[in-house]
């Protein structure tokens, strides 16, 4: 098979303060999550001046991808503008008959694989005679994605003689977390993927201990999300004596705005606070073994070579126009109908 560009495509975020709420609703439109918490987070963007660095940090990655593959880049997005369905119809317009995409997610299940399979169906549906769209791989086992954590991880530590490594990813609803992956493999895809790539990470960088937590829940309070949080388990690595963290947001590629608000600002606010140590490791964002990492995976696409990987684990995700990795793989958790009494 042969492929004419590259879809690179990712959650997207605003990038003035008007951008703010229309960006949030087209993230939960139809996700029921209640409007308080709507309120609470656009005002993290404004925060910001309602702008998130991702949009600028996916150009910046995707301009070191374009110096390492053959293949023209293109950029669309999930939530913001390029929005995916409008970057679809310049690939088409451009001649663009077959692509590959690489997702900005490395993990499995519904929200970090499932869904970017759902965009993909979005886009070409919105397309007359679409190009063909075969999503890559995940790759939270790749050695250079885990390399590149396990530095970050000894520079943002460097100044701690003793400290307590931290992972965190975005959290989803537990019922969405049982669901991910086939059916048949009893769920937890991207939990244990993201436990499987913080003991990669931990075991490079040496750490005796580490801990895997969830930032950034949303969703209404009565329904079961992944826990601890991070800002209560650092209370609770506090109690336990514990007196510098080192928090890796494992779960992300880029420093955008869940990482700089729930991190950078609540977590490290509150081990201040306490009086603790604290320090973030940085994502791989504009380290160039992202850049390699990416123009590996489609040279392993188009070659056939065998998968670099650290672990056991199942890696999905490469499926063709939005295919399910597997029958029913990482099907989105079962919503309450609006209004349903619990
Ligand atoms: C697993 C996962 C990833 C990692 C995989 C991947 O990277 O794709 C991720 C990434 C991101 N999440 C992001 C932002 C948001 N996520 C939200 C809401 C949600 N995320 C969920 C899951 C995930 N999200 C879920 C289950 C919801 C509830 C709504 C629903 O059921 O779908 C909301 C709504 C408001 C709220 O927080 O309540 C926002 C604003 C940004 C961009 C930040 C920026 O602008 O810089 C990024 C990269
Ligand atoms: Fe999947």
């Amino acid at each position: 098979m042969s492929y004419d560009a590259l879809l690179w495509l990712s959650f997207g975020g605003p990038e003035g303060p008007d951008d703010v709420r229309p960006f949030l609703e087209n993230v939960t439109r139809g996700r029921g999550v209640p409007p308080e918490r709507l309120d609470e987070v656009e005002q993290h963007y404004q925060h910001f001046g309602g702008v998130s660095p991702i949009n600028a940090l996916n150009r910046a990655a995707i301009d070191a991808v374009r110096g390492r593959i053959d293949l023209p880049v293109y950029f669309g997005n999930r939530n913001w503008h390029p929005m995916v369905e409008d970057t679809l119809a310049e690939m088409k317009a451009d001649g663009v008959t077959r692509a590959l995409v690489f997702p900005t997610s490395a993990y499995g299940g519904y929200s970090a694989c499932r869904q970017y399979d759902e965009d993909i169906l979005r886009a070409r549906a919105a397309v007359p005679d679409a190009p063909e769209l075969v999503k890559l791989r995940q790759f939270f086992d790749h050695p250079l994605f885990v390399e590149s954590f396990a530095d970050a991880v000894r520079a943002a530590a460097r100044d701690f003689a003793d400290y307590r490594l931290v992972f965190t990813a975005h959290s989803v609803p537990v019922s969405a977390d049982k669901a991910a992956g086939p059916p048949e493999e009893g769920g937890h895809r991207y939990s244990r993927q993201v436990a499987e790539a913080s003991r990669l990470v931990a075991d490079a960088v040496g750490a005796p201990e580490h801990d895997v937590v969830w930032q950034s829940r949303s969703g209404p309070p009565q329904v079961p999300w992944l826990e601890p949080d991070i800002v209560d388990h650092v209370e609770a690595l506090y109690d336990k004596g514990v007196r510098n963290v080192v928090v890796c947001p494992i779960g992300f590629v880029s420093d955008h705005l869940e990482v700089v608000w729930d991190l950078d600002t609540e977590a490290r606010e509150r081990a201040q606070e306490l009086g603790m140590g604290f320090a973030r490791a940085a994502t791989p964002n504009d380290d160039p073994r992202f850049a390699e990492l990416v123009a590996e995976l489609v040279a392993e696409h188009l070659t056939g070579a065998p998968q670099r990987k650290l672990s056991d684990f199942p890696v999905a995700g490469c499926t063709a126009n939005g295919a399910f990795c597997a029958p029913l793989c990482c099907e989105p958790a079962k919503r309450p109908a609006a209004g349903t009494a619990r």
